[in-house]
């Protein structure tokens, strides 16, 4: 469970009084989650959820809490956060930036099959081309830059062997900078792992129920959002593909937004890139989390993105399904 700031019942009290809820009822700490505080709050009239931001200003969270409320005013099914008696959405609690979204129904999926698969491919691709109507995403703050630094930060934390592996990745990746400048970008979710979605209904005929944790949205290359899922959604730990899963998510996509000869070229690189970037934010949550020594914490293993990026390193090219 990840609870890396305790709020009590006091204060919980006080906050949930600023809004036309109810009176509260009961609280408790989420369970999953890596990066923030999330506590699911019952009032009188409603069922929420109170994320508090651990490493945001009230800035960041201003910027990227955007596309979710836009999507949600387009229909999406987005928990956006609701206001204040004062039309306030964006609050500090326990001097951390706070927002309350509606809690939505729904659990992550224990096994993932090709519907699942095809319904989160389909669904991002939809995303992609409403939010063309919002202007001014920022830059990816975990994008090429970041990667830099880490890279640069992490000798100490990694064996010769995984230090080399990351060198000659970061090399290939700088190499090929330009290829991915020239693909397709807009607003991206940039972290749709399996556990930030949400499906309800009887197993078998599940359907897609919300997309949760907008807090890496930005701007980005729409085929590295989609590498994203299939390297989380489609394949072993070790990186290897489940086919069907891997068809049915590049099928699902392709239904809505077709991919260019071009983008179907570059998609190892991206692949890669995507794989890349989570071992890093795996290593850097690691380092974060026994930097804190808070107990309340889920850890998610940065091997497994190792493992995947050796895997995607072995493809020059991968077959993309019609
Ligand atoms: N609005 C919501 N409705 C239902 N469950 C939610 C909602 N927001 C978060 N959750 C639950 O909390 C978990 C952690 O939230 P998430 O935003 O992914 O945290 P983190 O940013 O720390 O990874 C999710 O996996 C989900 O189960
Ligand atoms: N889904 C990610 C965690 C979120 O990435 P971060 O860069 O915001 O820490 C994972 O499973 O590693």
């Amino acid at each position: 469970m990840s609870v890396y700031t305790c709020v009590d019942q006091s204060r919980m009290a006080q906050h949930v009084a600023l809004f036309d809820l109810g009176k509260l009822e009961s609280f408790s700490g989420i369970e999953g989650g890596v990066e923030n505080t999330n506590y699911r709050v019952r009032t009188e009239h409603q069922s929420l959820v109170l994320t508090l931001f651990e490493h945001h200003n009230q800035h960041d969270v201003q910027e990227f809490v955007r596309l979710a409320r836009f999507l949600s005013e387009e229909g999406f099914r987005v928990p956006a956060p609701i206001s204040d008696r004062s039309g306030e959405w964006l609050h500090e609690v326990a001097g951390k930036p706070a927002i309350l979204c509606p809690f939505i129904e729904g659990n992550h999926p224990d096994i993932i099959t090709a519907r699942h698969c095809w319904q989160v491919g389909s669904t991002l691709a939809e995303l992609h081309l409403a939010s063309r109507k919002l202007p001014g995403a920022s830059a990816n703050p975990r994008g090429f830059e970041w990667w830099k630094q880490m890279y640069s930060s992490l000798a100490e934390d990694l064996d010769r062997t995984d230090y080399a592996l990351l060198s000659s990745e970061m090399n290939w990746q700088l190499k090929h900078r330009l290829q991915w400048r020239l693909l397709p970008q807009g607003w991206i979710h940039g972290d749709l792992f399996r556990d930030n979605v949400l499906f309800s209904g009887p197993a078998g005929s599940q359907q897609l129920s919300a997309i949760l944790d907008w807090y890496n949205a930005c701007k980005g290359v729409w085929i590295y959002d989609l590498a994203v899922v299939a390297n989380d959604w489609c394949c072993n730990e070790q990186g290897e593909w489940d086919d069907t899963l891997y068809d049915a998510l590049l099928a699902g996509y392709q239904r809505v937004r077709r991919l260019s000869g071009y983008e179907q070229q570059q998609w190892p690189l991206i692949l890669r890139g995507a794989a890349l970037r989570f071992w890093l934010s795996r290593l850097a949550t690691r380092r974060y989390q026994q930097a804190s020594g808070s107990s309340l914490v889920l850890s998610k293993d940065p091997d497994e993105y190792r493992n995947k990026l050796i895997h995607r390193r072995g493809y020059e090219s991968l077959r993309i399904m019609a």
